[in-house]
């Protein structure tokens, strides 16, 4: 609701709609009661709306959308025509954040105050619309196209200041805003509204819209990588230079169009999913749950290893605040690591959080932690004789969890005498950047243990996601298949960069092969010749070349490491690259050693077609996602969409992997494309459809009826 009062000749209403303030049905409608209410007391003279609580509100309610519930009268296009044409000054006071449909209102307003805290933007574009109330007309006329484009396509909120100095904000309060603001009104009172209206300005510089729009439209489109949204908020924005009306009603017909794609359900429900991932539990330990298993309170963090993941790992917790004992065996490493770390802290807090960081070589300087994150090499030798030493010197009350990319939890955990307080947490590489935390409970990870880890996440600003234990885990053993099939697409005629070009358009920031030239294509060799699936020079003794304990291998990427080519590090991978450059040229030696390989095995290159490339690639990824879930690796669907999303970029418009499967790909085409492949390709075994696709597909049900996300 908004709540109505007066303060002498001020009316004003709170907006009350916890936790955001977001413009439900109920409070659009209390909004214009108010305003009518105000409008007809005489003794009323200045409006000014707030929020109450935390925040200004943050736009629509996004739970309202596709139920009817948005477009009932007043729609929130009405609420703000009231406030536009008001007759008596209308402030807008900002605190916390002023977003999408919020910040709508504000720019509505005749004036607006804001606290120095408060942030605000357009959003939209990240949930797949634009900002349909008006912003898209608003906002121009006040920042000019360029500025809007930049604001509205990137969705990016801006600070108090920021605002003032674009001219959006006209006074930044200290002190009580309540008060402030109804100061301000009064001081405003009996002034005509007419030239306060932004809907009656026109956009600065209007002959060279076109001129900017062409601009954007290039670094928009390149990228966007398939989403609508963002190309589209710039069409409504070029609209705004028509007289308001025709804009409004330009921005109205986009909004629908963008509303009925298939592209902004996908988008809201990341957003949802996103959140969701906070009330996490396991499938069948009813004690390990979100609502139930405390954590234990984490002041200090072990980091063992300094190389590549743990030098951000210790950058990622200096940053959240926490003290850190890095150890690394290799005093020329630890010195680098020391300083990156000190490099890439911002300046203006780098000596009060390096003061926070203390280095090791011993392990006894390991005592005292709350929790030790181990990065070492990916080696199970190894990580098992670090948690051995780590369980001899650490407290016992210590949690120790490995940052493996895939390896036995429950074995290294065996090691300790203390497996109920070992866990995993994969961080993404560049961990002090990526966004996601897969943290995994093995067979004895207790309620608190679990608990903990997950409460690391929330405090060092990560999406957590909680998954069980297996070879790979969630994200990379679903990759695993994706590499694989991009491998093999190679052998029967596509280039690297076809399979990327197809894989990038679909709207990854990077296809398979330029990622493995990114991250070093000796991680996988590395991995592989662990596993005794080759060796350094090349197959095991009396192994065939295409086969591996009787499933289909492709040895071009082992070839390709034996040559040397370990990526962008070596200058060479997939591809080559000039001396201090990161682009990707295709490279005649690369291509040549595939062509010999297809004549050496006898394969027949083909053209093959990028939605080939694509099902090829993304079907047996998706496939396996099923597999995960029938398993109960993963709890729900949207664990895994959100795994995909925040740390494999994949592409947010389609909504993630196992949405993209059941909403937009339809699991009977999926399962009926499956079975096409498998039957083309008997020995690609992650071809083969999945037990639990197969069943829904025969009996019906959803992917979220699996799991407990039945509230999207
Ligand atoms: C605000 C935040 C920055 C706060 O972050 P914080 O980390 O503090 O908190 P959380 O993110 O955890 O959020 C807490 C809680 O709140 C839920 N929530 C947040 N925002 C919303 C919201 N806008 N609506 C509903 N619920 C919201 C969140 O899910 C959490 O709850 P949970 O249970 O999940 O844990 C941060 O939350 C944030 O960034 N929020 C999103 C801000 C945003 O994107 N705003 C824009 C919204 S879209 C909008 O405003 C559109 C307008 O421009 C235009 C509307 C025009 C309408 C025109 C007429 C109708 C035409 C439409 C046709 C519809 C078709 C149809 O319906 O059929
Ligand atoms: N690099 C990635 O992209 C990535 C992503 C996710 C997870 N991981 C995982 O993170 C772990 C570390 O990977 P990385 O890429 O940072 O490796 P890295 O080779 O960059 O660093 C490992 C560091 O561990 C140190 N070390 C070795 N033995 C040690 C010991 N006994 N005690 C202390 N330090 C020791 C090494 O000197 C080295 O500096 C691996 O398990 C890896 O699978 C890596």
């Amino acid at each position: 609701m908004a709540e109505y009062s007066t303060l002498g000749s001020v009316a004003v209403l709170q907006v009350n709609n916890p936790p955001v303030n977001s413009f439900s049905h109920h409070v659009r409608q209390a909004l214009v009661d108010g305003l009518e209410r105000a409008q007809r007391d005489p003794a009323v003279r200045s409006i000014v709306i707030m929020g109450k609580g935390r925040t200004f509100p943050a736009g629509a309610d996004i739970r309202e959308f596709g139920s009817g519930a948005a477009v009932k009268m007043p729609n929130l296009l009405m609420v703000l025509q009231a406030v536009d044409t008001c007759q008596k000054p209308v402030v807008s006071a900002i605190h916390g954040t002023a977003l999408g449909g919020g910040f709508e209102l504000a720019l509505a307003s005749h004036y607006r105050l804001a606290v120095p805290s408060a942030r605000m933007g357009l959003p939209e574009v990240h949930l797949g619309i634009l900002p349909g109330a008006g912003g898209t007309q608003r906002l121009p006329r006040v920042v000019g196209v360029k500025t809007a484009i930049q604001m509205i396509t990137s969705g990016q909120h801006i600070k108090a200041q920021q605002a003032l100095s674009l001219g959006i904000v006209d006074k930044i309060v200290q002190g009580d805003l309540l008060k402030e603001a109804v100061s301000f009104a009064r001081s405003v009172e009996g002034r005509p509204v007419e030239d306060r209206r932004i809907s009656q300005k026109t956009v600065p510089e209007a002959d060279k819209v076109d001129e900017v729009v062409e601009a954007a439209r290039k670094t928009i489109l390149r990228k966007a990588r398939g989403a609508i949204a963002p190309m589209t908020c710039v069409q409504a924005i070029q609209a705004s230079v028509l007289p308001f009306e025709a804009g409004m009603a330009r921005e109205a017909e986009l909004m629908a169009f963008l509303m009925t794609s298939w592209q902004a359900p996908a988008q809201q429900y990341a957003f949802f999913s996103e959140r969701e991932v906070r009330r996490w539990s396991h499938p069948r330990d009813k004690r390990i749950n979100f609502k139930t298993a405390k954590p234990r309170v984490v002041k200090s963090v072990g980091v063992v290893g300094a190389g590549t993941m743990g030098m951000g790992i210790t950058i990622n917790l200096l940053q959240a605040g926490l003290k850190v004992v890095m150890l690394e065996v290799n005093k020329k490493q630890l010195d680098k690591a020391v300083n990156t770390i000190k490099k890439t802290l911002s300046q203006k807090s780098a000596s009060q959080k390096m003061s926070q960081l203390t280095t090791a070589m011993d392990y006894s300087q390991l005592r005292d932690v709350d929790i030790v994150i181990e990065a070492v090499f990916e080696n199970m030798r190894l990580k098992k004789e670090v948690f051995r030493k780590l369980d001899a010197v650490t407290k016992p009350q210590t949690i120790l969890a490995s940052n493996t990319s895939g390896l036995n939890i429950d074995e290294i955990a065996a090691v300790t005498k203390r497996p109920d307080k070992v866990v995993g947490t994969h961080f993404f590489a560049p961990a002090n950047v990526m966004r996601l935390l897969e943290n995994i409970y093995g067979r004895q990870t207790s309620p608190e243990t679990v608990a903990t880890a997950m409460q690391l996440g929330v405090t060092i600003g990560k999406v957590g996601v909680l998954v069980g234990n297996c070879p790979g885990f969630v994200g990379n053993r679903m990759l695993g298949s994706y590499t694989a099939e991009a491998v093999f697409l190679l052998e029967e005629g596509a280039e690297p960069q076809d399979v990327d070009r197809a894989i990038e358009e679909f709207g990854f920031p990077m296809g398979p092969f330029r990622m493995g030239d990114l991250s070093g294509t000796d991680i996988g060799w590395k991995g592989r010749i662990a596993k005794g699936l080759t060796t350094e020079h090349g197959p095991p003794p009396a192994t065939p070349a295409l086969y591996r304990r009787g499933n289909r291998y492709c040895p071009l990427p082992d070839m390709l490491c034996m040559k040397g080519r370990l990526g962008q590090k070596t200058g060479a991978g997939w591809y080559r690259y000039e001396p201090g450059s990161r682009t990707a040229l295709p490279d005649p030696v690369v291509l040549q050693m595939i062509q010999d390989y297809r004549q050496e095995h006898g394969f027949k290159k083909r053209t093959i077609s990028s939605q080939e490339i694509v099902e090829r690639c993304l079907y047996p990824l998706i496939n396996e996602g099923f597999h995960i879930l029938d398993e109960g690796i993963a709890a729900r669907s949207l664990d895994i969409d959100v795994i995909y999303l925040f740390g494999y970029g994949w592409p947010r418009h389609t909504g993630g992997p196992m949405y993209y499967a059941e909403r937009v790909i339809g699991l009977e085409k999926l399962l009926c494309s499956l079975e096409t492949y498998s039957a083309r390709y008997p020995d690609h075994a992650h071809l083969q459809p999945s037990p639990l696709l197969r069943n829904m597909v025969a009996k019906g049900g959803s992917l979220a009826a699996l799991g407990t996300d039945s509230k999207l």
